[in-house]
């Protein structure tokens, strides 16, 4: 089925129409068959599956900026569930394909001027990307070797893992308050999981983005590398991840993240109506499109 129709019928029924994201069996190890690695690609995101390790490496290649667009996020959501199902695969490396940015966040314009139906529709693909990530059976690490603002940052506090590259002109954080939107409260659910409530409560609401150095010292992420280094540094935490076994560690995952991803499953089409009249207001399309026109004259 192709982006768009798979789309629709996520924004039908609110789930991709591949599996189940709830309730799977566990992981078994992958066969003992011998080295091999595969790939597939869709238009947004690249896959490299190493079996004989179980890791895959997702990569985000939406250039500019990797903005989390309908056609993104339904395109990470089927390579993750392709992964999911893939026995060869017990875990999954988040990075991106386009220099200097992991992801910019949320697509702006897929909330600008559109109808209640696109924004809809675009709202559940986000909460399905987060449910399957924040809910995925594999071990999950972000690499993150760029900017990763708002949505950016979410993907990366929704895995088991953080690395960010040294890089003086890298920032990360959910900067929402910025853009005068406020943070879904799953998003604030998953920053609150991973820094405590005290630095996000102060971080949301200021709308901070951190540079690499201090996301280290407040948590937001668990190690700091040269750039050089990112991709074996990740290769060597996830083979340390992968060497306990699968189902007590999917099984302690689920029992630290079963009430925030219960708390959205329970309220998402609320959720979705929140988000609907949320974004509808003037006030807040004006805030937006103000945002957009202060990004391109950064530019000039
Ligand atoms: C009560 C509450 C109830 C319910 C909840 C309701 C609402 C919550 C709603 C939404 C939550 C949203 C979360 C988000 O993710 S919002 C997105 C936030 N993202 C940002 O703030 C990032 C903005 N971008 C940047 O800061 C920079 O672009 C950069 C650091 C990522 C990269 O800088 P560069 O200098 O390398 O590149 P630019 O020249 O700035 O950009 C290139 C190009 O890309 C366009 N662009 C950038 N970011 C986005 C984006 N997020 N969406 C769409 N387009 C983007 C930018 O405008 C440039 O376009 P042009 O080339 O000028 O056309």
């Amino acid at each position: 089925m192709a982006a768009p129709a798979l789309a629709r019928c996520m924004a039908r029924t609110g789930v991709l129409p591949l599996g189940q994201a709830w309730g799977r069996a566990p992981r078994l190890p992958p066969s003992p068959l011998p080295a091999q690695r595969r790939a597939f690609s869709n238009n947004k995101v690249l896959v490299e599956l190493d079996e004989s390790a179980g890791v895959a490496t997702m990569k985000f290649k939406s250039p500019p900026v990797n903005s989390l667009s309908l056609d993104f996020l339904t395109e990470f959501c089927i390579s993750l569930e392709k992964l999911e199902n893939d026995r060869a695969c017990r875990g999954v490396i988040l990075t991106s394909a386009v220099p200097k940015i992991f992801s910019s966040g949320l697509d702006i314009t897929e909330m600008c001027g559109k109808s209640t139906e696109h924004y809809a529709e675009f709202w559940r693909a986000v909460q399905e990307m987060w449910l399957r990530l924040y809910s995925s059976n594999m071990v999950t690490v972000a690499a993150v070797n760029g900017s990763s603002p708002a949505g950016g940052c979410l993907i990366a506090l929704t895995c088991d893992y953080r690395i960010m590259a040294e890089n003086p002109k890298f920032s990360i954080g959910l900067n929402e308050a910025q853009l005068g939107i406020v943070a879904p409260f799953w998003f604030k659910d998953t920053f609150v999981n991973v820094v405590g409530h005290r630095v996000a409560e102060s971080s949301l609401q200021l709308g901070s983005l951190h540079s690499a150095p201090e996301a280290h010292r407040i948590g937001l992420v668990d190690e700091l590398v040269p750039e050089e280094k990112l991709k074996d540094r990740a290769t060597a935490v996830m083979q340390q991840w992968l060497a306990l076994p699968d189902h007590a560690r999917q099984l302690t995952k689920t029992m630290m993240r079963k009430a925030v991803l219960d708390r959205l499953v329970a309220h998402r089409e609320e959720d979705v109506q929140n988000f609907i009249s949320f974004i509808s207001k003037e006030s807040i399309q004006k805030s937006l499109r103000m945002y957009m026109e202060m990004l391109k004259k950064k530019k000039s």
